[in-house]
C-alpha cells in the first residue's frame, strides 16, 4: 500500500478530486461502483450449488451416498430411497436453518452497526460505514472508529489507538497533514481504518477504503471465526465420541456377520444402516436453530446478539462485571452545586468549571455536558490557546486561556488527580494559601463526606501561565479552587435486577473509574450484595497471580484504569470463571473484549459496541437476566437432543447390534433400521422450539461431560434392559418368526425412543411440564407415522407383518414399564439429587494455557 501521507494534502486531494464540501451523492455512488463497498472483508454469499456441494463432500454424507448407491445397485430400491430421503432431509433442514440463522444475525448486526459522519452534497450526513468512498470527508470523535484510511485535514487533541495494527497499546497523536510534501508528512498525519480515536476529534480525507486499507490487508486473519466456546467444544467432542463408537460397533457387527454367515449383502447393508442410525446427523441443525431462535427471541426483548455462540456463554456466565454509570445509575448526571475548597458555595468555582467544560476539546462526556447545561456563573471574554483533553490515565482535563494579555490554565478532574498537582488553595476572597497537611486533611474530609452522600466531585484548579502551549508538565503547581458537585441518581430497578442475577447463580461485581465513597454509597442505596474492595492503586501494585487470588472474592473495584478493567476480567477467567463485562465507554472496550461475553449498550461508544458480542438496546440489567435465561434455555434444548441421542437412540442401536451377534437372524432388516432413523429424526425437529420447564435455573450452565456420561450410563443400560425383555417376550412368549420379531421390535423401539423425549425434556415430573406444541406435533406425528407404516397396509413394503393383539398389548406394557422406570431414574441420571438448591457455583476447571485470548 502506498504511503499516501508523503505527498502532502494538496496533491492527494487533487488526485481524489476532493473538496471541503465533500462529494455529491451521484459522484459517491459512481465511486462505490468503482471501488466497491467499504468493508474490510467482503463476504460474498456462496451460491446454493456451492453450499450444497460443500455439504455433500462431508465424510458422513459421502458415506451415506455411497451406501445409497450400493444398495441401489443391488436392487434394494427402497433402502436406497430411504437413505436418500434422510440425506436430503438433514441437508435441506440444515441449509435452510443455517440461512435463516445467518439472516437473523445479519439483520441484528445491521441494527447496531456503526455509522460515520461525512460531508455529502455540501451537508453533514450520517451514513453506514460501508458506503464511504475515497474522496469523502469524514468527521471522527473520541470513542469512534476510524472508518477507512485517510489524511488528517483538521485535528483537535486527536489521539488514536492503533493497537489493532501495531500492537502498541499507547495512543498515537495525530496532526493535520501539511499541504505540500516535506516535514510533517508522516504517519502522524494519517488515520487508519479499524483503529479508533481515544480522545480528541479529527476530520479526515478518505484515501483508501475496504480491502485497500491497511486493516483490510490483515482483516481476513483477524476476522477468522472466533474459537469455539467451551460448550461448542464439548458438543463436538461428544459427536466425535459417538462417531468413533459407531465405527467400532459397525466393524464388530460386520466381523460377527462375516464369521457366521460369510460375506452377505444383507449383513453389509445392516452394518451400513446401523452406522446411519447411530450418527447424530441433526446435531448441527439443532444447534443452529436453537441459537438463531434464541437470538430472535432476545431481540424482541431488546437484546441484540452479534455473535450467536455468545448465547451459550451468557447461559454459562457465573460472574458479571459492570461499570457503574448507566447500568446501576440513571446516567442523568446533573451539576448540582459548586463549592469552594472549604465547602461553601462558590460562583468562582462554577465559572472556572464552565470555562474548562466549554473550551476543552476531545472527549466531552456527560460531566462536561452537565456543567454546560447548568449554565451557572459565567466568566466572559476568554479565548482558547490550547487544551489537554481528558484521558482515563490522567483523569483530568485542562485548558489554556487568554483574556486581555492574561493567561491561565484551568484544570478539572478526579479529586486525587487534581490534588496531586495542587500546591495552593484559593480563599473565597481570592487570596492564596498553601495547601498544607491540615488543609489537605480538611479537603479529604470534604470529599469523603460528599461521596458518602452519593455525590460525585470533580476538583477544579487553575494557575497563571506564560507559555502559549499546554503540556502535561503545565498541569503542575495548581491552585485548588474548589469542587463541582454532581448527582447521578441510582437506578431504582437495579436492585431487583441484581437480585435476579444473584438468584440465577451469577455474582455481580462493580468495576468503576469512580472513587470509593461514591461507589460504596451507591451499593448501600441499592442494597447490593457486595463484599471486599480493591482500588486501582492496589491493583497496580499486584502481580497477575495475586490479582487472580483476590479478584474472585472482591465485588467492588474503584478508581480503576481501563487496562486494569481488562486485567481484572482476565484474572477472573484464569480462575476458571465464565465472565461477562458490561460497559459503555471507551475505557470499557478492552475489558469488553477480554470477557467471555462482552456486553455494551446502544448509546455506548463505537469501540465499546464494536468489541461487544451482545448489545442491550435498553441499558437495563433486568433485560440481561432475561438474556441469561434465554442462554440457559438454548443449553437445555441442546442437552435434550444430546440426552436423546446418547441414551435412547444409541441404546436402541446398541441393542440391535448386540442382538445381531446373538440371534441366528438379523433383528431388524437394514431398511427397517433406516426407517427407524428417519422417523426418529422427524420426531426431533421440534426440540429447538421447546421451552425449558423444571430446568435448574439457579446455576450457570456449563458443558459438563461428566453429566452427559452419567446420564448415558444410567439411561443406556435401562433402555437395553427393556430391549432384551422385548426380545425375550418375542422369542419365548410369542415364539415369533423373523418378520413378526422385527415388526414387534420396531414398534417397541420406535415408541420408547420417541416418547421418552417427554420425560427427558424436564428434570421435574413430566406431567407438570408443558412441552411446546411443535414438539408435541413432531413427536406424536412421527410416532403415528411409524405405527401407521409398520401396522398399516403398506407395512409389507418394509417387510412388516400384522401383529396379534396380545403381542401388541405386551409391547404396550413393556413400553409403559420402560417409560415409568425412566421417569423414576431420570432425576438420578440428571444429577438432580446431588444438586443443592443454593446458588453456589462450583468452579469449572481452569482453561488450558493459551485458551485465554478469545479472538
Ligand atoms: N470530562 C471530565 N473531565 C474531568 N474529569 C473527568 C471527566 N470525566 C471523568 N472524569 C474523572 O475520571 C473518572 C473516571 O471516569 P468515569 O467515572 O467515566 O470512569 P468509569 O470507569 O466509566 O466509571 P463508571 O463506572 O462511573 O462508568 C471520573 O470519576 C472523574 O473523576
Ligand atoms: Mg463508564
Amino acid at each position: 500500500m502506498a504511503a499516501f501521507w508523503l505527498d502532502g494534502l494538496d496533491a492527494v486531494a487533487g488526485r481524489l478530486g476532493a473538496t471541503p464540501a465533500g462529494l455529491s451523492s451521484s459522484e459517491a455512488d459512481a465511486r462505490r461502483g468503482r471501488f466497491g463497498p467499504n468493508l474490510a472483508v467482503v463476504r460474498t454469499e456462496r451460491s446454493l450449488v456451492a453450499r450444497l456441494a460443500h455439504r455433500l463432500a462431508e465424510p458422513l454424507v459421502a458415506i451415506l451416498l455411497i451406501a445409497a448407491a450400493v444398495t441401489g445397485l443391488t436392487g434394494d430400491w427402497q433402502s436406497a430411497a430411504v437413505i436418500l430421503v434422510i440425506v436430503a432431509g438433514s441437508i435441506g433442514l440444515d441449509m435452510a436453518q443455517e440461512r435463516q440463522a445467518a439472516r437473523t444475525v445479519a439483520a441484528l448486526k445491521r441494527s447496531v452497526a456503526v455509522t460515520a459522519r461525512v460531508q455529502r452534497d455540501g451537508e453533514a450526513a450520517e451514513i453506514a460505514v460501508a458506503e464511504i468512498v475515497p474522496g469523502d470527508i469524514v468527521e471522527i470523535g473520541a470513542g469512534e472508529l476510524v472508518p477507512a484510511d485517510g489524511l488528517v485535514i483538521a485535528a483537535a487533541g486527536a489521539v488514536a489507538d492503533e493497537a489493532v495494527l501495531t500492537g502498541e497499546p499507547y495512543g498515537v497523536e495525530k496532526h493535520p497533514a501539511p499541504p505540500a510534501p516535506g516535514e510533517g508528512c508522516d504517519e502522524g498525519s494519517a488515520l487508519f481504518g479499524g483503529t479508533s480515536l481515544v480522545s480528541g476529534s479529527a476530520t479526515m480525507l478518505v484515501v483508501a477504503t475496504g480491502a485497500d486499507t491497511r486493516f483490510g490487508a490483515i482483516a481476513e486473519a483477524l476476522q477468522a471465526s472466533a474459537p469455539p466456546t467451551s460448550f461448542e467444544r464439548g458438543v463436538h467432542a461428544l459427536g466425535m465420541l459417538i462417531l468413533r463408537l459407531t465405527g467400532f460397533l459397525v466393524l464388530a457387527v460386520l466381523l460377527a456377520q462375516l464369521l457366521r454367515h460369510g460375506l452377505t449383502l444383507e449383513g453389509f447393508l445392516f452394518a451400513v444402516a446401523l452406522a446411519v442410525g447411530l450418527t447424530p446427523e441433526l446435531l448441527p441443525m439443532v444447534m443452529t436453530v436453537t441459537l438463531a431462535r434464541g437470538a430472535a427471541r432476545m431481540a424482541r426483548r431488546k437484546v441484540v446478539v452479534k455473535r450467536l455462540a455468545a448465547i451459550h456463554d451468557l447461559g454459562a456466565m457465573d460472574i458479571l462485571c459492570t461499570d457503574k454509570t448507566g447500568t446501576l445509575t440513571e446516567a442523568r448526571i446533573a451539576h448540582v452545586a459548586s463549592l469552594g475548597w472549604t465547602g461553601a458555595g462558590s460562583a468562582r468555582v462554577a465559572g472556572l468549571a464552565a470555562l474548562n467544560a466549554r473550551f476543552v476539546g476531545g472527549l466531552r462526556n456527560n460531566l462536561d455536558q452537565a456543567i454546560l447545561a447548568a449554565r451557572s456563573a459565567k466568566e466572559e471574554g476568554w479565548t482558547r490557546l490550547d487544551d489537554l483533553p481528558f484521558d482515563f490515565e490522567r483523569r483530568r482535563a485542562s485548558v489554556l486561556l487568554e483574556r486581555g494579555g492574561e493567561r491561565i490554565i484551568v484544570t478539572k478532574g478526579a479529586p486525587e488527580a487534581v490534588l496531586a498537582r495542587a500546591t495552593h488553595c484559593e480563599e473565597p476572597d481570592g487570596t492564596l494559601v498553601p495547601l498544607d497537611a491540615d488543609r489537605r486533611a480538611a479537603v479529604d474530609a470534604l470529599i469523603a463526606g460528599r461521596g458518602r452522600e452519593g455525590l460525585r466531585l470533580l476538583a477544579v484548579g487553575w494557575r497563571p501561565a506564560e507559555a502559549s502551549a499546554l503540556t502535561a508538565e503545565g498541569e503542575a503547581g495548581l491552585i485548588l479552587s474548589g469542587f463541582a458537585v454532581f448527582l447521578d441518581p441510582p437506578k431504582a430497578s437495579a436492585t431487583a435486577a441484581v437480585a435476579r442475577l444473584v438468584r440465577a447463580g451469577i455474582r455481580v461485581k462493580i468495576i468503576s473509574g469512580d472513587g470509593e465513597a461514591v461507589v460504596s454509597h451507591l451499593v448501600g442505596t441499592l442494597s447490593l450484595p457486595a463484599t471486599g474492595m480493591l482500588t486501582g492503586a492496589e491493583i497496580a501494585a499486584m502481580s497477575d497471580a495475586a490479582l487472580a487470588t483476590r479478584a474472585p472474592d472482591t465485588d467492588l473495584f474503584v478508581r480503576v484504569a481501563p487496562d486494569q478493567k481488562a486485567r481484572i476480567v482476565a484474572a477472573l477467567r484464569r480462575r476458571g470463571h465464565v465472565v461477562g463485562f458490561i460497559g459503555d465507554g471507551i475505557n470499557d472496550a478492552p475489558a469488553i473484549h477480554a470477557a467471555d461475553v462482552g456486553l455494551s449498550v446502544d448509546g455506548g461508544a463505537d469501540v465499546a459496541r464494536e468489541a461487544a458480542d451482545i448489545i442491550l438496546l435498553d441499558p437495563d440489567l433486568g433485560v440481561l437476566a432475561d438474556g441469561v435465561a434465554e442462554g440457559r434455555r438454548t443449553y437445555a434444548n441442546i442437552m435434550k437432543y444430546v440426552r436423546m441421542g446418547t441414551s435412547s437412540n444409541f441404546g436402541n442401536m446398541l441393542s440391535v447390534a448386540v442382538a445381531s451377534m446373538l440371534l441366528p437372524f438379523l433383528p431388524l432388516a437394514p431398511l427397517q433400521i433406516l426407517l427407524n432413523n428417519l422417523v426418529y429424526d422427524l420426531s426431533e425437529i421440534g426440540i429447538p422450539f421447546d421451552r425449558d420447564d423444571g430446568g435448574d435455573e439457579t446455576r450457570p450452565q456449563v458443558w459438563d461431560m461428566h453429566a452427559v456420561l452419567r446420564f448415558t450410563l444410567v439411561m443406556g443400560p435401562l433402555s437395553s434392559l427393556f430391549d432384551f425383555l422385548t426380545f425375550g417376550v418375542l422369542l419365548y412368549g410369542f415364539d415369533a418368526d423373523v418378520a413378526t420379531f422385527r415388526t414387534g421390535w420396531f414398534v417397541e423401539s420406535i415408541a420408547t425412543q420417541i416418547l421418552v423425549i417427554f420425560l427427558i425434556r424436564t428434570a421435574g415430573p413430566f406431567w407438570k411440564g408443558r412441552p411446546n406444541p411443535i414438539l408435541v406435533l413432531t413427536s406424536l406425528g412421527a410416532l403415528a407415522l411409524a405405527l401407521g407404516i409398520a401396522l398399516g397396509p403398506f407395512g409389507a413394503v418394509f417387510g412388516f407383518v400384522a401383529l396379534p393383539a396380545p403381542l401388541l398389548l405386551a409391547i404396550a406394557v413393556i413400553a409403559a414399564l420402560y417409560l415409568g422406570s425412566a421417569e423414576v431414574l431420570k432425576r438420578f441420571a440428571m444429577g438432580a439429587a446431588t444438586r443443592g438448591g443454593g446458588g453456589i457455583v462450583p468452579s469449572p476447571p481452569a482453561p488450558l494455557a493459551g485458551d485465554l485470548p478469545r479472538r
